[in-house]
């Protein structure tokens, strides 16, 4: 709603309340129309303020009502309406004005704001465009090129920038809302018309098609696929061109396109899985709801090698004291100036005076931690090691202390067996560089404590992460899912496809890169030596063994041959790739040669693989594993598994996630393209549908949000 009242001075307030972030509601946008009337018909009345209650302007228009049948009154006439009105309309911007929150103050003559606030124009991220005048009001007032950034990006402006671009008229330290009454005494009585941005021109540089251009190429590398981004372009181009009325009806066209489309519903479903995914259950019934998390008052980190540094930036940026550990004097010293010389950038860039950092101290002693509330080790992916470091720890530390293991895929108990108390053992998987990467995949073992994932998810929180509850297993969920992903990719090169035309198409499909590029950038070695470990390939390989079956099952050493040939990557100058300059992936005629010989070698039938084969292959093998994933209660609902691709494996937004992908697609015909697929490779077992896609499709593939319900029938790992 919005409530209305009168003060002294002439002025009506009125104040938008829809808990937690007035979200413009059908009711809250009836109330405006309404307050606003009775406003501009009140005599006594000579300016009129709004503000939003509890310290927020407004979070925009309710996402929750883009899914149901629009009711009451649309946005765009009762903004109008707010410009229209004879008597000046101030906006009081606290807290956050983001979307049609925006729109809205962007229709009123004024805009005061607080210094803490910021404003945004951030329906791109949802796979909208600003339809409620933003695409034609904000070049008007600031121009087009800054316009332009604000709308396609959706990013969030602090109001000191968005005085400089002119978005609002002033920031104050104090009370916005009575200096926005102030304000509003001294502008009473003035006229309107010169303050109604629907009559401005837009600014606009000579050269606006290369403007425009610019912004597309940007935008296709960012996120490639994605309608909406290109649409703000189209809309801001109407705004630059076009006569107001007319842009308005260019904007509406636009949105009506993107309303209806998938990609907006998709990232519409991303924003609330993601804030879904702290609210976590296990199925013992310990949840988010009633589970304490313990304080964490300082923390430490064992191990400074790429994760180690960048977790303890992440904890010291968060205000954490850390106590940070390392072996031996050479490597202390090295991870003391790397992540003193990180946190450095970190205050630089974030603005942040070095006092709201949480201090770190280094130490080769680990009786230093006998007070830390939380550790973090962090050291190589090798159990003996971390099992010995566990050891230790459990007579160091407090009883009480969280004691976390970063690791990518180790078995969470194997290594809480070598605590005294494996109950407050955690997995704490984050993804490099730890201190960038938004994603924190939370891993319980079967013996860890309701309190230990309470604590870890409230640390997530507080690093500014995206915390994830899963299960004990292999890879977890975000790498177990890759392996079949990768496996494909393989096959398919030996299949007769190139490197280059398996990424077009993971390209295309949305991934900033394809899978071979991501291996060349992250090192071949990383996986050749989990593969020497498992016994795959390397010394511990049984001698006999087929080159390209194990176990019964098909493998492929195309990536064992190439690290052997010294190809790991980037960093070696080639892999999967060349890279003759840095960074600069080309095809490697060595490679195409390389391959020929490998196929004519073990006899296999080079052919033509189409871009179809090669998408349905590669992801369907992928969300196959997420579905025996959901089976086995390693993810608790397929929304997780959706927030960690997102979130963590570069999965394109706007395709929502690979579970939520595949109910898009269609449940049955992923099931029949993955039999018809596992028909033609009987070798391949990944190929073979799960029993819960299966069970799926059979119930008539419900929406994504009923599969929770059909999954607690499982057995749960978590
Ligand atoms: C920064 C935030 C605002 C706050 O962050 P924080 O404090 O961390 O809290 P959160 O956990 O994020 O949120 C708290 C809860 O609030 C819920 N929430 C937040 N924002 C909204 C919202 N806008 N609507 C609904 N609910 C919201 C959130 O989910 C949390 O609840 P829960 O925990 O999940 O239960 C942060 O929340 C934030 O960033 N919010 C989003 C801000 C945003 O992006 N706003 C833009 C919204 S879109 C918009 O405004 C569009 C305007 C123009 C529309 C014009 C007209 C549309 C209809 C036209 C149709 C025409 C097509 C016709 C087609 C045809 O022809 O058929």
């Amino acid at each position: 709603m919005a409530l209305y009242r009168r003060i002294p001075g002439a002025i009506a307030v009125i104040t938008l309340t829809n808990p937690p972030v007035n979200a413009l509601s059908c009711t809250v946008r009836e109330a405006i129309y309404e307050t606003v009337k009775r406003a501009t018909a009140d005599q006594e009345v000579k300016a009129i303020v709004l503000c939003g209650a509890n310290g927020k302007f407004c979070g925009g228009a309710d996402i929750k009502e883009f899914s149901r049948e629009m009711r009451g009154p649309p946005l765009v006439p009762m903004i109008d309406m707010i410009e229209e009105s004879e008597k000046p309309v101030v906006a009081v911007i606290e807290g956050v004005a983001f979307g049609g929150g925006l729109e809205l103050a962007l229709g009123c003559h004024y805009r005061i704001a607080h210094s803490g606030a910021q404003v945004g124009l951030t329906e791109v991220t949802l796979g909208l465009l600003p339809a409620a005048g933003g695409t034609q009001r904000l070049p008007r007032l600031i121009g087009v090129p800054a316009a332009l950034d604000i709308i396609t990006t959706g990013r969030h402006v602090s109001a000191q920038e968005a005085v400089r671009l002119g978005i609002v008229d002033k920031v104050t330290d104090s009370s916005a809302m009575e200096e926005a009454i102030e304000f509003a005494k001294t502008v009473a009585g003035e006229p309107m018309g010169p303050r109604r941005l629907s009559l401005w021109t837009a600014a606009c540089p000579e050269d606006l098609d290369s403007l425009l251009e610019g912004a597309l190429v940007r935008i296709r590398q960012r996120s490639r696929g994605a309608l909406a981004p290109v649409a703000c372009v189209q809309a801001v181009r109407a705004a630059a061109s076009l006569p107001f009325a007319q842009g308005m009806k260019k904007e509406q066209e636009l949105m009506a396109y993107l309303f209806t489309s998938g990609q907006a519903r998709a990232m519409q479903y991303c924003f609330f899985t993601q804030r879904a995914a702290a609210r976590w259950t296990t199925p013992s019934g310990a949840s988010w709801e009633n589970t304490k998390a313990r304080p964490v008052r300082q923390a430490a980190v064992i191990g400074l090698g790429t994760m180690g540094k960048g977790i303890a930036v992440s904890l010291s940026r968060a205000g954490i004291p850390v106590i940070a550990v390392e072996t031996e004097q050479k490597r202390l010293k090295a991870g003391r100036k790397a992540v003193n010389s990180m946190l450095t950038r970190e205050s630089q860039k974030r603005g942040l005076a070095e006092a709201h950092l949480g201090s770190i101290s280094f130490t080769l002693d680990l009786r230093k931690l006998r007070d830390t509330d939380l550790v973090i080790e962090a050291v190589f992916e090798d159990m003996a090691l971390k099992k010995q470091i566990f050891s230790k720890l459990s007579s160091v530390c407090r009883p009480d202390a969280l004691l976390c293991t970063n690791t990518s895929g180790l078995n969470i108990d194997e290594i809480a067996s070598a605590a005294s108390r494996p109950e407050l053992v955690v997995g704490t998987h984050f993804f490099a560089p730890a201190h960038v990467m938004k994603l924190l995949e939370v891993v319980c073992g079967p013996r860890t404590s309701p309190v230990a994932v309470a604590t870890a998810m409230q640390l997530a929180k507080r690093l500014e992460k995206i915390g994830v509850v899963v299960g004990n297993c292999s890879g977890f969920v975000g790498n177990r899912m890759m392996r079949p992903y990768t496996e494909q990719a393989y096959y398919l090169l030996e299949e007769g496809a190139r490197p280059e035309e398996v990424d077009l198409v993971l390209e295309e499909f949305g991934f900033a890169m394809g899978i071979f590029r991501v291996m060349d950038l992250s090192g071949l070695d990383v996986g050749w030596r989990s593969r020497k470990e498992l016994g795959l390939t390397g010394p511990k390989l049984p001698p006999g063994t087929e080159a390209r079956s194990r176990g019964g099952k098909r493998y492929s050493p195309l990536p064992d041959i190439l690290c052997e040939s010294g190809r790991l990557g980037q960093k070696t100058g080639r892999g999967w790739y060349l890279y003759e300059k840095e960074r600069v992936a080309t095809p490697d005629p060595w490679l195409q040669s390389f391959l020929e010989d490998y196929r004519s070698r073990f006899g296999i039938q080079s052919r033509r693989v189409g871009q179809d084969e090669i998408l349905e292959r590669c992801l369907y093998s992928l969300i196959n594993e997420g579905f025996r994933i959901l089976q086995e209660g390693i993810a608790a609902s397929p929304e997780d598994i959706d927030v960690i691709y997102v979130s963590g494996y570069g999965w394109p937004r706007h395709r929502g996630g690979p579970m939520f992908y595949a109910w898009m697609v269609g449940l049955p015909k992923v099931l029949d393209k993955l039999e018809h697929y596992h028909r033609t490779h009987p070798d391949i077992p990944n190929l073979a549908p799960s029993s819960m896609l299966r069970k799926l499709v059979a119930r008539g593939s419900p929406p994504v949000h009923q599969w929770r319900a059909l999954i607690q029938q499982h057995s749960s790992q978590l």
